[in-house]
């Protein structure tokens, strides 16, 4: 199925996600937007922790809430830092974009969207457990 990314209401989306953001260690709040392949908009936003390591990212909440409502693909994604500005997921956040959306999955990016292969080139991936069996 192809759908229409429309970005502003992605980007828009992931930045409402700021006030929900809970980063009082880092004070850096985080919003992600995202898009299915079923034409649903699922959120996500940094969830911070007293044990710093524990911290979860805005794009892996989202990934969360993708799981619990249906676990549709993913075909685009937004996120942005608390100016509403657009920010790049960490390496960790792409490979678990990854499995939600394949390399086919597109980011935003200040110069416009990128697939996911660009930013995450040469992946780890289900065929490699399987090469390895
Ligand atoms: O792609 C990213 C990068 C960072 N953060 C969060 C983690 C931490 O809570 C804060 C500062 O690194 O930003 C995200 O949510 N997503």
């Amino acid at each position: 199925m192809s759908v229409d990314v429309d970005w502003k209401l992605l980007r828009d989306n992931a930045e409402a996600m700021i006030e929900r953001a809970y980063a009082p260690y880092s004070g850096f709040p985080v919003g992600a937007a995202g898009l299915t392949s079923d034409g649903r908009v699922v959120l996500g936003c940094n969830v911070e922790n007293v044990s710093y390591g524990l911290g979860i990212c805005a794009e892996v909440a989202l990934v969360a809430h993708l799981v619990a409502t249906g676990r549709q693909p993913l075909v685009a994604v937004a996120v942005c830092d608390a100016r509403g500005a657009i920010l790049m997921p960490c390496g960790r956040c792409r490979q678990v974009l990854l499995e939600h959306g394949g390399s086919v999955l597109l980011v935003d990016h200040p110069s416009g969207p990128r697939r996911l292969a660009e930013l995450l080139p040469d992946a780890f991936g289900p065929e490699d457990l399987e090469a390895a069996r």
